[in-house]
């Protein structure tokens, strides 16, 4: 039985219909849409997690294309019903296509697109912050100091680590990876270490003449090494930090046995997603490993944590808000209207209006 739709309307006559399963912030995506005589209907269901009935329930039986989110499992079904409504286009809010079956997308002749790029910058600035507030305490001093313990300056008083000159270690160097080392490098005087599949050449040739630089002015100089095995960074990391997509290969990527090579007082940062970690071993490590300390976006059964991790001190926790920056969060819709518009090409988009209104 169809479930009720809530939704907002944009333009009413619009030829085409396209759907957002999420209000997205700023109007700039709305307006390129509008401009293209786009119907655009935002779901405005009290739910933050729409499940595939409800979205099946919003496309119903004529829609041209589908802004998604990715909480939602875009898979044969979702794709099925699209493609019988007419569907040409879907796109992601997010990087990358974890909750999405592009093959699926594929079979029923959906494009699908994503939002890389708008939020390296910003993702990484969280994982930087992530990586500061688990090395100098942050959280848990703040902690304390709400809490009226604070009785003055003592020497022992949330002693945590000195980052300058340490090593940076970084798994999965790409956009997001790469800007989280530039910063920590330039930052922090850190050194680096990474692994990813590929080369990252520009990080390397960065950290290069970054440590020319402070050489020449009578510093020392940050060096790098790209690790021939993610063990590698993993033992030799005073600070690591995961970028990785998530996909067969790096789903429980961080594990029990792995977790026990890295230093005792490491710091751990997942900002890419939750499965790469095993959570279980991870609560296990650092109720056994005091000194051993995380920072965490993102969860292996979004929106749960397993049991124990919120009562581990050492562990900073937010609530997957890596690339929740104004700038980005905007950005990122405007992007999704524009795969949606830019896959809808059959129905003779004006291409040259919309780059131009962008
Ligand atoms: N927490 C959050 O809010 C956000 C999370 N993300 C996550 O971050 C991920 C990375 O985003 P980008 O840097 O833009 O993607 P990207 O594609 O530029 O970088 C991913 C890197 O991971 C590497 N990689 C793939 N498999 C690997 C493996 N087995 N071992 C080591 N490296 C491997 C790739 O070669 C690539 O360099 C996204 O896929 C997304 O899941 C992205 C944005 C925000
Ligand atoms: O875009 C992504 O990949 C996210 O995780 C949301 O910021």
């Amino acid at each position: 039985m169809a479930k009720p739709v809530q939704i907002e309307v944009w333009n009413p006559n619009g030829k085409y219909r396209v759907i957002s399963t999420k209000s997205m912030p700023g109007t700039r995506w709305i307006d390129l849409l509008v401009q293209q005589d786009c119907r655009v209907e935002i779901c405005t269901l009290n739910k933050t997690i729409l499940s595939v009935e409800d979205i099946i329930a919003l496309i119903g039986d004529k829609c041209d294309g589908v802004i998604g989110q990715l909480t939602e499992d875009w898979g044969d079904t979702l794709f099925s019903a699209l493609s019988k409504a007419g569907g040409k286009a879907f796109s992601n809010m997010a990087v990358g296509y974890n909750n999405v079956d592009v093959d699926a997308a594929t079979k029923y002749g959906v494009a699908v697109g994503n939002t890389p790029g708008v939020l390296t910058e910003t993702t990484a600035e969280l994982a930087a912050s992530l990586s500061l507030a688990a090395a100098r305490r942050i959280v848990e001093a703040d902690g304390f100091m709400r809490a009226g313990l604070y009785e003055g300056w003592l020497p022992h008083l949330f002693v945590g680590n000195l980052l300058k000159g340490q090593t940076v270690g970084v798994i999965g160097a790409g956009r997001i990876g790469s800007a989280y080392a530039r910063m920590m490098v330039e930052g922090f005087k850190m050194n680096l270490i990474y692994y990813d599949l590929y080369q990252a050449t520009r990080l390397e040739k960065f950290v290069t003449a970054y440590g020319q630089f402070l050489k020449a002015n009578g510093e020392q100089p940050v060096t790098w090494k790209r690790a021939s095995s993610m063990d590698e960074v993993l033992q030799e990391a005073d600070v690591i930090s995961l970028h990785p997509i998530l996909d067969k290969t790096t789903y429980h990527l961080v594990n029990k046995e792995r977790l026990s090579m890295m230093k005792k007082e490491a710091i751990l940062v997942n900002c890419s997603r939750g499965p790469v970690v095993d959570e279980v071993a991870l609560v296990e490590h650092l109720r056994e490993n005091p000194m051993f300390r995380v920072g965490l976006d993102v969860f292996e059964d979004e929106p749960y944590m397993k049991p124990g991790l919120a009562d581990m001190k050492n562990a900073v926790v937010v609530p997957h808000i890596a690339s929740a920056s104004k700038w980005t969060r905007e950005g990122m819709a405007t992007l999704a209207a524009l795969n949606v518009l830019v896959d809808m090409r059959s129905l003779h988009i004006n291409f040259f209006i919309i780059l131009h209104s962008i």
